[in-house]
């Protein structure tokens, strides 16, 4: 699914307008009627208090303060003045609005006039929505404050008041709301973490914008979703043998690490390559063969961590490496050595990232189409530290396109940036995997994917997306706290079958 600019979304209900054909103010009412029916299915509340702008943001307010009315609900509307007058479609229902007699309409010119409500009221935030310039300031940021002191729900209506749709609000004044009510499409501001306190849960409202702007629009960022991902899916033959499914080699752990090594060579049989083998410190190889004796080992000539290749890196199909292999000198020598020979894929996690961070000329190295997978801490030692999320993204971008690399930044919504300039957000996944070991089994995952022949840009996305599904199945099945790395692993299949 394609995720649009606050620009484009403009665009695409003037698109509308002028396509389908329909007017300004029907396409207002329809988007007003849809929230009108989420509120009245999924609120309990007999009253209403509505914070409205002069905008077509407040336009909604207004119209969705006439539905509720006549949804036989209490309703009592704010109107926050402004300098300039109303938009022409606020203007319209406001006129509307006037004639029933029995709404009440309070004017918030000064701080003298912000509202007390009723403890029981639902508050409705149409104050600002894509429409937003600037940060909110004086009396407008006094109102925000204001509304935010009350514990009662807040639902926004497209965006929370102050939030930004495409650029960082870090420290702004913004609504806190428990719902937003968004339209047609999610939007970038609820993708990323330093937004999480505003937006509460988010639900799409389909408000049939013209599907044919979307269909000729191209879109930067992109939300992974299900289509995307069954048209990379590739069926296994009925007459397939192992060797059709690649060969995948797994570089990771060492002592006190060899759960890694374990969770990643685990994730990566289970997601399908033909072979799998595990190169892992020599003390380890008793503890891998246990826990996965579908793969083989090859022990290191180190008993604690891993030295040297004692084999041909191509000779495999696709290569994992990083996992729990800690940063010692012979390993770091080991990383360098794989780097400069290997032609096939290969995807660098955990330790491996951090190795190149720490050592000068590494970072060079990292050949074409790899795929690297770091949390945000790993990001910003690779690429130093950014100001904020939007920035953070801009550089995954511009450094996955200036490397020919694909970059898996990891977090709630892992966003992957692609060496065409394309980023995937990815919505799998929940609260449960933010312990240790979830990021070893993304790497098994992926490595997997590799071997089977999909290219490294299918492997990312289709790879983040399967992890995630298989964790939210693990907390269905399991609950959040109880789930460990080991539940996701056991939950890839029933994901593959969910595809
Ligand atoms: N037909 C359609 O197009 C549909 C549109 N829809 C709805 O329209 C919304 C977008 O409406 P919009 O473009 O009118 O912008 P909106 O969010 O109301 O804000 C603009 C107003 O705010 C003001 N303002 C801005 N920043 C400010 C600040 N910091 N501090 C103070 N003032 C500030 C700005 O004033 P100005 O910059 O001129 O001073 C202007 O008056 C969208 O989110 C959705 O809800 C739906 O009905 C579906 C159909
Ligand atoms: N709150 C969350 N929501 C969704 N996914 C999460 C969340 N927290 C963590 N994850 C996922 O779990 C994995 C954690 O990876 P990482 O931090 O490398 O863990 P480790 O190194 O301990 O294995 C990532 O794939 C990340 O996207
Ligand atoms: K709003």
């Amino acid at each position: 699914m394609k995720l649009f600019s606050a620009e484009q979304i403009r665009q695409w209900d003037a698109f509308t307008i002028k396509n389908e054909p329909v007017s300004s103010l029907e396409l207002m009412e329809r988007a007003a009627n849809a929230c009108t029916r989420w509120i009245v299915k999924n609120t309990l509340a007999d009253s209403y208090c509505i914070f409205c702008g002069k905008g077509n943001n407040g336009g909604d307010g207004l119209a969705i303060a006439r539905l509720l009315y006549n949804a036989n609900k209490t309703v009592t509307v704010f109107i926050l003045e402004s300098a300039t007058g109303g938009s022409d479609d606020f203007n319209s229902n406001f006129n509307i609005l006037h004639h029933l007699s029995a709404i009440p309409v309070y004017s918030i010119r000064s701080e003298k006039e912000l509202p007390q409500l009723p403890p029981d009221c639902i508050i409705i935030d149409a104050l600002f929505g894509t429409g937003l310039n600037r940060r909110l300031t004086g009396l407008a940021a006094t109102l925000v404050e204001h509304i935010n002191s009350f514990r009662m729900p807040v639902i926004a209506i497209d965006m929370p008041s102050g939030l930004f749709c495409d650029q960082s609000s870090l420290g702004n004044p913004i609504i806190k709301a428990s719902h937003t009510l968004t339209f047609q499409v999610p939007k970038l501001a609820f993708l990323v973490a330093e937004n999480a306190d505003f937006f509460g849960q988010v639900h799409i409202m389909d408000i049939n914008l013209h599907p044919g702007f979307s269909e000729k629009t191209p879109a930067k960022f992109h939300i992974t979703d299900s289509s995307l991902i069954r048209s990379i899916y590739q069926p296994r033959k009925t007459f397939a043998h192992k060797g059709n499914f690649g060969h995948a080699l797994i570089i990771a752990g060492s002592t006190g690490k060899t759960g890694a090594a374990v969770l990643s060579t685990r994730a990566c049989l289970k997601t399908g390559a033909g072979l799998v083998s595990a190169h892992i410190p020599r003390q380890s190889l008793p503890i891998i063969q246990m826990a996965a004796p579908e793969a083989m080992a090859f022990p290191d000539a180190e008993d604690h961590y891993i030295t040297r290749m004692d084999y041909e890196p191509d000779d495999f199909s696709s290569i994992g490496m990083g996992p729990g292999i800690g940063k010692e000198l012979k390993t770091r020598f080991l990383l360098r050595e794989l780097l400069e020979k290997i032609k096939k894929p290969l995807v660098l996690d955990a330790d491996a990232l951090n190795i190149i961070a720490a050592t000068k000329g590494y970072l060079k190295l990292i050949p074409s189409k790899t795929i690297i997978t770091p949390h945000p801490k790993e990001f910003s030692r690779l690429f130093g530290d950014t100001a904020n999320d939007f920035e953070k993204i801009e550089l995954a971008s511009s450094k996955s396109m200036e490397m020919n690399i694909i970059i898996a930044l990891k977090g709630h919504n892992t966003f992957i940036a692609h060496p065409n300039g394309a980023g995937y957000f990815n919505h799998t996944g929940n609260a449960g995997m933010a312990k240790g070991g979830s990021g070893d089994v993304l790497t098994g995952m992926i490595t997997s994917l590799l071997a089977q022949g999909y290219t490294p840009e299918q492997s990312a996305v289709y790879g983040v997306y399967l992890h995630g599904l298989a964790g939210d199945l693990a907390a269905r099945d399991r609950g959040m706290e109880s789930m460990i790395a080991s539940d996701i692993i056991e939950h890839i299949g029933n994901a593959f079958k969910q595809l």
